[in-house]
C-alpha cells in the first residue's frame, strides 16, 4: 500500500463517535478524510469536524461529514495532519500545501495532535524543506526584506506561474535557512516580524508521528513532551 494511505489511514483509529476533530491538508491527510468519511457514511461514524483548508472541508462534505466553525466549538479532540519534514523530537516544518495558518490555528485548539507522513519526511534536522512563511500582501517587499537579514533566501511561492495566494488571501515565502540547528530560535525571530501572519515551524505540539513506511509496515512514535 502507499505509504502516505498506510499512515493516513492508521490515524483514524484515534478518531471516536462524539469527538470534535481536526482534519488537515494534503496528499497524506487526504487518505485520513476518505477514511473518515467512509466511517461516517457507512459505519455511522458520528463526529463535528473542522478543516485546515478549502479543498480538505469541500472533501470531507462530500462524504457528508458534519463541518462546524469556532463560533460553535471551544476546542478539538483530535486534529490528524501531514507535515513535509518532522524529526526526532517531533517537531515539524508545514506549509508545502500553503495551509500552514489554518493548520497552526487548528493544532493549539486541538487536545491531541497527531501527523502522518511518509518515512521521506523523517529527518534528522529540520530545514531541507525551505521553511514556508506566511505574509501578509501589504508591504511585503519590507517582509521580505526583514525576513532575509534573519539568514534565509526567500522566495515568494508560484503556482501554474502565477503567485500562490492562500486560502487567507495572503502570499507566502519559501525560505531556504539550510539546516535549522535551532528552530526555537528561527520561530521567535520570526514571530517579531510585522507583516509575517505565521510560519511552518510547528514546534512541542505534536503528540504521535505516524509514519508509513516503503515496505509496508508502520512506525509510530509518541512524543515524551
Ligand atoms: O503543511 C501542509 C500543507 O500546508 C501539509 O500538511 C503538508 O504539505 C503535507 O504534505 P503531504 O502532501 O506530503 O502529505
Amino acid at each position: 500500500m502507499n505509504p502516505k494511505q498506510l499512515a493516513g489511514e492508521k490515524a483514524v483509529d484515534y478518531v471516536k463517535s462524539g469527538m470534535k476533530v481536526g482534519l488537515g491538508t494534503g496528499s497524506t491527510a487526504y487518505f485520513t478524510i476518505q477514511e473518515i468519511g467512509r466511517r461516517v457514511k457507512h459505519e455511522g461514524l458520528d463526529i463535528e469536524a473542522i478543516a485546515t483548508s478549502i479543498e480538505s472541508e469541500r472533501l470531507a462534505k462530500e462524504w457528508g461529514v458534519k463541518m462546524v466553525d469556532f463560533s460553535e466549538i471551544d476546542h478539538l479532540d483530535v486534529t490528524i495532519d501531514g507535515a513535509d519534514e518532522a524529526d526526532a523530537n517531533l517537531n515539524l516544518i508545514k506549509g508545502g500545501g500553503g495551509a500552514l495558518l489554518r493548520e497552526k490555528i487548528v493544532a493549539f485548539a486541538t487536545k491531541f495532535y497527531v501527523i502522518v507522513a511518509d518515512e521521506r519526511k523523517y529527518v534528522p534536522t529540520l530545514g531541507a524543506f525551505g521553511l514556508p512563511i506566511e505574509i501578509i500582501p501589504f508591504g511585503w517587499e519590507e517582509t521580505f526584506r526583514e525576513v532575509t537579514a534573519l539568514g534565509c533566501t526567500p522566495k515568494r511561492r508560484e503556482k501554474n506561474e502565477e503567485i500562490f495566494i492562500t486560502d487567507n488571501h495572503n502570499f507566502i515565502f519559501d525560505c531556504d535557512f539550510g539546516l535549522i540547528e535551532n528552530p526555537h530560535d528561527v520561530l521567535q525571530k520570526l514571530q517579531g516580524i510585522p507583516g509575517v501572519v505565521e510560519s511552518g515551524l510547528f514546534l512541542d505540539k505534536t503528540d504521535v508521528l505516524i509514519i508509513g513506511n516503503n515496505d509496508g509496515t508502520l512506525k509510530i512514535i509518541e512524543s515524551k513532551k
